[in-house]
């Protein structure tokens, strides 16, 4: 049972004078348990209307959305306190330390103040816990968003963009402790960004929307995979010659570090056949897979 599923939901918004504004396009996404799901598009591809839908926050036009195997809206109530969102930056009393402002969500929710402990030792703000919130750096305020929104001990945590806004020091930390986070096992975690980079050093799975659909989801390393370039490295003792007999066969070559790179190559044995037949014996042949932004933007240009 995954732990979002989404079957071909759609959503315009209605634009006054304008023809509506088509944010979700019959998407389909299915979210795994376990680990960090990134949820990768462009600006404007539809990601904050997906999880808007998913906590209930708005309706979807059309198609089914299921949470923890619950479907929603209809059963929001049930499963909503398995989950976590952190969805705009959380609103805290400034004026009360960070610690004071868990306390106050537990007892709200009726959890022991232990669960407050923990926590704010989970995110790593124990240290800072009596200061007040509104003398922490942007970071640790998203950091203790991220605690507020732990302290139910939810299965599904959802963040979007909790990176925004955070200066290099701060993005590190969140994304260290997103990685813990699905590391630890109990807590499936749906992050969204735009960052490639982000999306890259975070997340095990990964699906690209694109225009209000998904266009690629998997594992981060086949998504990309999928993607090679079709270039091939090759290194061999005479560059120069193998890269005069390899344009005589019709490759298009350039120069690269420590050897040669032969561009839109369809099979590689081909190469080192015809290089073999003019006396030039392969070193390394690698192909070169294509790099997360080529493989990006390549994948939400495409035509859907
Ligand atoms: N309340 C709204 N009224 C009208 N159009 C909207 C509204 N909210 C979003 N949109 C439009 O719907 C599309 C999808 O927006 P959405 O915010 O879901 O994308 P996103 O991938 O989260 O982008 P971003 O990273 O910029 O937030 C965009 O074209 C956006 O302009």
């Amino acid at each position: 049972m995954p732990a979002v599923e989404m079957r071909g939901v759609s959503k315009s918004y209605r634009r006054r004078g304008r023809p509506p504004q088509q944010a979700l396009d019959a998407l389909d996404l299915v979210v795994e348990h376990g680990g960090v799901q990134g949820f990768l598009g462009p600006n404007g591809s539809g990601k904050t209307t997906s999880i808007r839908v998913l906590l209930g926050l708005i309706r979807p036009d059309a198609g089914e959305v299921r949470l923890l195997d619950r479907p929603v809206p209809g059963d929001l109530p049930q499963v909503i306190g398995s989950v976590g969102a952190l969805v705009e930056t959380p609103l805290f009393f400034p004026g009360f330390s960070g610690r004071r402002n868990l306390q106050l969500l537990a007892e709200v929710a009726g959890l022991p103040r232990t669960r407050v402990e923990e926590v704010l030792e989970t995110v790593e703000l124990t240290d800072r816990a009596d200061d007040r919130f509104k003398g922490y750096s942007l970071g640790m305020k998203q950091r203790l968003g991220i605690a507020a929104a732990l302290l139910k001990s939810p299965r599904l945590l959802v963040l979007d963009e909790p990176s925004n806004g955070l200066d290099p020091a701060g993005i590190r930390d969140v994304r260290e402790l997103i990685r813990r986070l699905g590391s630890s096992g109990s807590t499936t975690v749906l992050l969204s960004s735009h960052l490639l980079a982000e999306i890259e050093q975070v997340c095990d799975r990964v699906a690209i929307l694109a225009r209000g659909r998904c266009v690629a989801a998997g594992p981060v390393r086949e998504v990309l995979a999928g993607r090679s370039s079709g270039d091939v490295r090759i290194r061999v003792p005479a560059p120069a010659e193998a890269a005069a007999v390899l344009q005589a066969s019709g490759w298009a070559v350039s120069p690269a570090e420590a050897g040669l790179v032969v561009h839109a190559v369809t099979a590689p044995g081909e190469v080192t056949r015809v290089l073999a037949e003019h006396g030039h014996y392969l070193e390394e042949l690698t192909p070169v897979a294509a790099d997360l932004e080529s493989a990006f933007l390549a994948i939400t240009a495409e035509p859907v």
